[in-house]
């Protein structure tokens, strides 16, 4: 009875003709290369209700619309569950370990102290990022063709380790080439785990990912640093004066028992190193190829105006990047246009017994939701002019926000409710809900003071005027383009 009631969600399929019984497996196939426009085609056709389509072992439930978004994004671990979502798409107890997986401990610390440290921590957040654009991209007068993926995954697992692990280790080629390579492996061999059949993967998986490889290294570069840290708690205590104020630290403070270990807290920080450098890095990398293909006058001027503005009136500060509305609305409107694929927050149903949405859907035990995120990006009902690339729609939005709060103090006040950590059903690059990224505060401050840093001390331009180098779609992963240039020079005027 229940798999009949799953059955009645209706099915969205390529524009292929059906294949007899092994239609759904050709369909998937399609899938791979046709995600996005059948994702939209679904969109169109079920606004505001799920349909599925059929992935290679499973069918995938899609769920469309404000209301539906919100409740899937409020249901409890123990109904819909997170991790068993993200384990299909990276595959992540075999990529990445099922320690880290199962025994997620470290998550607090990229929830709560991290976030509350990210004050305290920009000048060094600043100064890695200076530092590593002068080093790695360079400032010479002449115009400079930059592979941008690469050059940007550099900078960021740098600035990212600055307030992870700390000098010397953050600039250490060897330790960050390592980072780089394990998000790169743990994202192509999740690729290809995915494909067989769920009973082969614990089998073959293994010999797929270079994980072990990673590990190693990690263990060479990061394992000294991390034991040392503990020899130094133990002989004076928890708070040593000169304790770094880091992510080593802090994870320390919470790992007890067998969870101070030296591989634990290696493993675990190699883990957030994987969740922070690929998406912080594809972020970065939408928003310079869209930078790069507008005439300067359009948003680099501007933005570069406003930097120098709030610069010279407060300095550099986490405070002061409060105050670049240009910056912060490029970056979400570049996140709103190339958000992370066609869909997001994938979960799996974990309750016994299915769950019924609010609409009255049916999704049996093992099957997997998620939402359609690029589809609420574009649409005319959540934003003018949807599909059109509107750099700073966000900041015209906010500020007229604040004149009306200024002018009408009764008036509900949400002029924050457009800038970029925000999350909403119609803008998912972050999900929304209980597993919202926790890491976007972070994320949200390393890239716009990293943007507010390329505009102030170089000049862009695209390759192609005008163009900008194109996605690489994979079924529902989007990426930018991994072999892009731009052109960069240090600014004229
Ligand atoms: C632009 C950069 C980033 C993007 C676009 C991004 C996006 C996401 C998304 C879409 C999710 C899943 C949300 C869901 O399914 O509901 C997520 C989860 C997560 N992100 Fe991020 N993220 C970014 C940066 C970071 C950084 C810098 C860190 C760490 C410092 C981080 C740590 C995490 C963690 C730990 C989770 C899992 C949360 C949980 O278990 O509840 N992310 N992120």
């Amino acid at each position: 009875k229940r798999s009949r009631k799953a059955s009645r969600v209706p099915i969205v399929r390529p524009p292929t003709p059906s294949f007899g019984p092994l239609t759904s497996y050709r369909d998937a196939l399609s899938f791979i290369e046709h995600a996005p426009a059948m994702i939209n085609r679904g969109y169109e056709l079920h606004p505001n209700a799920v349909f599925r389509v059929a992935r290679m072992w499973y069918w995938e439930y899609v769920a469309c619309g404000t209301r539906l978004v919100k409740e899937i994004g409020g249901l409890p671990e123990n109904v819909v569950s997170f991790t068993e979502g993200v384990e299909e798409i990276v595959q992540s107890r075999i990529t990445m370990g099922h320690e880290v997986i199962d025994n997620p401990y470290h998550l607090a610390v990229v929830r709560t102290t991290l976030t509350r440290n990210l004050h305290a921590r920009f000048p060094d957040v600043r100064d890695e990022i200076v530092c590593g654009f002068d080093e790695i991209v360079g400032l010479r007068t002449e115009w400079k063709s930059v592979y941008v993926l690469p050059t940007i995954m550099d900078i960021v697992a740098r600035v990212s380790n600055r307030l992870f692990v700390g000098l010397p280790l953050c600039r250490n080629k060897a330790y960050l080439d390592n980072n780089v390579q394990y998000t790169i492996d743990v994202m192509a061999s999740s690729k290809n785990i995915g494909l067989l059949p769920p009973f082969l993967r614990p089998m073959l998986g293994p010999l797929i990912t270079k994980r072990n490889k990673s590990f190693d290294t990690a263990m060479r570069l990061l394992g000294p640093v991390v034991a040392e840290r503990m020899r130094q708690e133990d002989e004076y205590g928890p708070d040593w004066s000169g304790k770094p104020n880091d992510l080593i630290s802090w994870i320390l403070e919470i790992a007890h028992g067998d969870n101070r270990t030296v591989e634990g807290i290696v493993m675990r920080i190699l883990a957030v190193n994987m969740a922070a450098i690929h998406t912080t890095s594809m972020a970065f990398t939408h928003m310079l190829y869209s930078l790069a293909s507008f005439e300067p006058a359009k948003y680099l001027l501007p933005m570069r105006a406003e930097v120098e503005a709030v610069i010279a009136d407060e300095g550099w500060s986490k405070a002061a990047l409060g105050n670049m509305h240009l910056i912060d609305s490029f970056l979400r409107e570049s996140q709103r246009m190339h958000g992370n694929g066609p869909v997001g927050m994938t979960r799996r149903v974990v309750a016994r017994d299915g769950v019924t949405l609010s609409d009255g859907t049916y999704l049996p035990h093992g099957a997997f939701i998620c939402v359609a995120a690029m589809p609420a990006h574009v649409d005319d009902a959540n934003y003018e002019n949807a599909k059109e690339f509107d750099g700073f729609r966000f900041a015209r939005e906010r500020d007229a926000q604040i004149a009306k709060e200024e002018a009408e103090p009764s008036v509900e006040k949400h002029a924050l409710g457009r800038q970029m950590i925000t999350t909403a059903p119609d803008h998912l690059p972050f999900g929304t809900g209980k597993h919202a990224c926790p890491g976007r505060f972070f994320a949200a401050t390393e890239l716009k003071a990293m943007l507010a840093h390329l505009v102030l001390n170089y000049d862009v331009k695209a390759v192609v005027d005008g163009v900008r180098p194109p996605d690489e779609v994979y079924g529902i992963r989007i990426n930018p383009n991994t072999r892009g240039q731009v052109l960069l020079r240090k600014r004229v005027e």
